[in-house]
């Protein structure tokens, strides 16, 4: 029996070639995320599109079985805002975010936990049995501290909002060992244990930096960080650290912390972190294993990058990254 594609389907319309092309241009990038670690923070903005949704569990899925340890930590802020309303519980963010009152933090929590982040897990396990949800609260994941927002310069206090300020991997590397994805809401305890809400990004970027990981890509609503935003949509497409700590004050909304995630995952050993636009399906495989980008990316301060490929610029670029066909120096290739 042949099994041929549906006339019409995106497959078919590829040639051979094309396709054997695409599998080839994995290669260099399957053998650079061998065994290494990538944090994804999925955010609520890029989660409204059923199809979206399975295309990102598929992404996952798939990073796993090409022997990369995908972790997940997800927003939720647009479901919050809905479920708050319906509860009639004003919500209000500054500085991009939430004030978060204790009436509003069991929401956070219910929300994350309880819907958002059970939606994703099942999403996953669609594939095969592989994703386990938590949360800050489990294994001792997160200990968080009280944080304020700096709004025109100012402090402002938002009620139960903490910064992620130690991480307990084990749960993580615990899973990860057991060949499972972890699936992370970003609510955490302070010492005391009283939960607070954490922004997402800012989870993300914490774990990023606790599990040392090879990359964070976060997945949102907008193509990356515009220049002139909302004036026009021209992407910037790469910033040093040094670059976007300059920036970083006239930043606004819910840019803000996901920059200052960004920052904080390069200045805490990451050699780089994107912003990329969740709306494109299969965003997160595009990102990982092919050349072409899409989106921001902040890199450490002192490399080079060539491509998709970052390396340190005291050390130069090893003379087989040359041969391996992944870049070509002649052409300036849009960076991932
Ligand atoms: N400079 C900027 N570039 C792009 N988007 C911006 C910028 N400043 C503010 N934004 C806003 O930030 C939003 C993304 O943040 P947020 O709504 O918190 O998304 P997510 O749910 O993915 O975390 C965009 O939809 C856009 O409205
Ligand atoms: C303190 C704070 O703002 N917490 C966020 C947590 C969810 C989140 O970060 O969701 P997104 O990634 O979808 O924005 C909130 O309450 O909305």
């Amino acid at each position: 029996m042949i099994i041929r594609p549906k006339e019409g389907s995106s497959t078919s319309r590829l040639s051979l070639v094309e396709k054997a092309s695409i599998l080839t241009e994995a290669l260099p990038w399957l053998e650079t995320y061998a065994d290494k670690t990538v944090v994804i923070k999925y955010g609520g903005n890029a989660m409204v599109d059923d199809q979206l949704k399975r295309a990102f569990a598929q992404d996952i899925v798939f990073m796993k079985r090409c022997g990369l340890h995908p972790v997940v930590v997800h927003g939720g802020g647009p479901q919050i805002s809905t479920m708050l309303k319906r509860l009639d519980i004003p919500s209000e963010f500054r500085g991009g975010l939430r004030v978060t009152t204790p009436e509003a933090m069991d929401v956070v929590r219910m929300v994350l936990v309880g819907q958002v982040g059970r939606e994703l897990v099942n999403l996953i396990n669609a594939h095969s049995t592989l994703a386990v949800g938590l949360s800050g609260e489990d294994g001792g994941l997160f200990t968080a501290e009280r944080r304020t927002a700096l709004v025109d310069g100012e402090p402002v206090d938002l009620g139960l909002v903490g910064d992620v300020t130690h991480v307990r991997t084990e749960a993580i590397e615990g899973l990860i060992n057991a060949g499972r994805v972890p699936v992370v809401a970003g609510i955490a305890p302070d010492v005391n244990g009283v939960v607070h809400n954490v922004n997402a990004d800012s989870a993300a970027a914490a774990l990023a930096v606790a599990l040392k990981a090879e990359r964070l890509v976060v997945l949102t609503d907008v193509e990356g960080l515009y220049a002139d935003w909302p004036h026009s949509e021209d992407v910037i497409k790469e910033l040093s650290a040094s670059q976007l700590r300059e920036l970083m004050p006239t930043l606004s909304s819910g840019m803000a912390p996901k920059m200052e995630a960004c920052l904080r995952a390069v200045e805490g050993g990451l050699t780089r972190a994107t912003v990329t636009d969740g709306r494109v399906p299969h965003a997160l495989l595009l990102e990982i294993f092919t050349n072409a980008g899409l989106g921001t990316m902040v890199t450490q301060d002192g490399l080079i990058r060539l491509g998709s490929r970052v390396f340190r610029a005291d050390e130069g670029i090893p003379p087989h990254e040359y041969a391996n066909g992944a870049f070509d120096l002649e052409e300036d290739e849009s960076p991932s």
